[in-house]
């Protein structure tokens, strides 16, 4: 691998890649991932892509082995802590919040315990993935407990016998509900995030990562905002102008053969809800088109 080229360090499988790659085409970088290989190199920009598991990735960026990183903020904080306490490099930069991977760390129990807090919990048995990040909440909370470490899986140890509660990530809440526990407490919540090595990096490589990110932030925005397309009466201009959600100024133009009405188009900075939609005919909108926009750059 060149010292030249940006190293880049993914999750392979799971809840993150689709999203991270799915945003690196986005921001213009052509990669073959459609192999096995652990490194695919990028073919028009000087950057090499690392697929490992998640877990690995803090590590890699803290160690300065690899420049940038797509990773979950539990597992970020986790890695932080479990070096922290071992005296080993933590030291990195988080450059971007990214708007997937969002999920809660929660406490659950089975649905027929008797939860009345988390002093509920003091001397029973909690199976966990990230047990650093629970070991703070509980200390935080004054509770004695035990921990049982576990890297998957960990909805069913209630059952299984090997736990009285969990602390697991939650996000619709169905695998909680599948194993017959419930949610009592939500101690971290989480999103993806671009996370940078401390050290710095060559200006050619800075150059690149600053482009990156604003491809990012032209990505992200884009992704949350809508073009919204009406015909409107002239005399509720106004009216509808209100109505349409954290939107830029809108055009206006002249609807051929039409006196009374207009044209109006508009780059909406949120989506155009279906309440919002029926109020825009009640004033008179017609022909509303609400579009996908794919990149932005303001
Ligand atoms: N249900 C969810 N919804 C949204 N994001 C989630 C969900 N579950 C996990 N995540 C986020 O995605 C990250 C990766 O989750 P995943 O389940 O793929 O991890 P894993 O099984 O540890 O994968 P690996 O094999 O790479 O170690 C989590 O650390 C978290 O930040
Ligand atoms: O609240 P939900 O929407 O049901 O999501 C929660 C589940 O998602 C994650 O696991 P994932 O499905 O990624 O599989 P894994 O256990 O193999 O990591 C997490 O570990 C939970 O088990
Ligand atoms: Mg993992």
């Amino acid at each position: 691998m060149s010292e030249q080229r940006l190293r880049i360090a993914i999750q392979k499988k799971g809840r993150l890649s689709d999203s991270t790659v799915k945003l690196l085409k986005a921001c213009g970088i052509k990669v073959n991932l459609n192999t096995q290989r652990l490194i695919a190199h990028s073919e028009n920009m000087p950057i090499d892509i690392l697929r490992v598991r998640d877990d690995d990735i803090p590590g890699l960026i803290m160690d300065g082995v690899v420049d940038l990183g797509f990773i979950g903020q539990n597992v970020l904080e986790e890695e932080s802590m479990m070096r922290g306490v071992a005296g080993e490099a933590t030291a990195h930069k988080v450059v971007k919040e990214l708007n997937f991977g969002g999920c809660r760390f929660s406490l659950a129990v089975d649905n027929d315990f008797d939860y009345q807090g988390v002093q509920s919990l003091s001397g029973l048995r909690i199976a966990t993935t990230y047990i650093h990040i629970l070991k703070r909440f509980m200390e935080e909370a004054n509770v004695p407990y035990t921990s049982c470490m576990l890297t998957g899986s960990v909805e069913v140890a209630p059952r299984a016998g090997l736990a009285d509660a969990i602390c697991d990530l939650v996000s619709t809440g169905a695998t909680l509900e599948a194993n017959g526990l419930k949610e009592v407490e939500v101690i971290y919540r989480s999103t993806a995030v671009l996370m940078q090595r401390e050290k710095a990096l060559s200006n050619e490589k800075q150059c690149l990562v600053d482009k990156l990110l604003t491809r990012i932030d032209g990505v992200q925005t884009a992704k949350e905002s809508k073009y919204i397309m009406l015909n409107a009466p002239k005399a509720n201009l106004q009216a509808i102008s209100d109505l349409l959600p954290g939107s830029d100024l809108p055009t206006v133009m002249e609807l051929a053969g039409s006196d009374d009405h207009v044209a109006l188009h508009v780059v909406s900075k949120e989506n155009l809800f279906w309440e919002t939609m029926e109020q825009l005919k009640v004033l008179g909108a017609s022909s509303i088109l609400v579009l996908p926009i794919e990149k932005m750059m303001e």
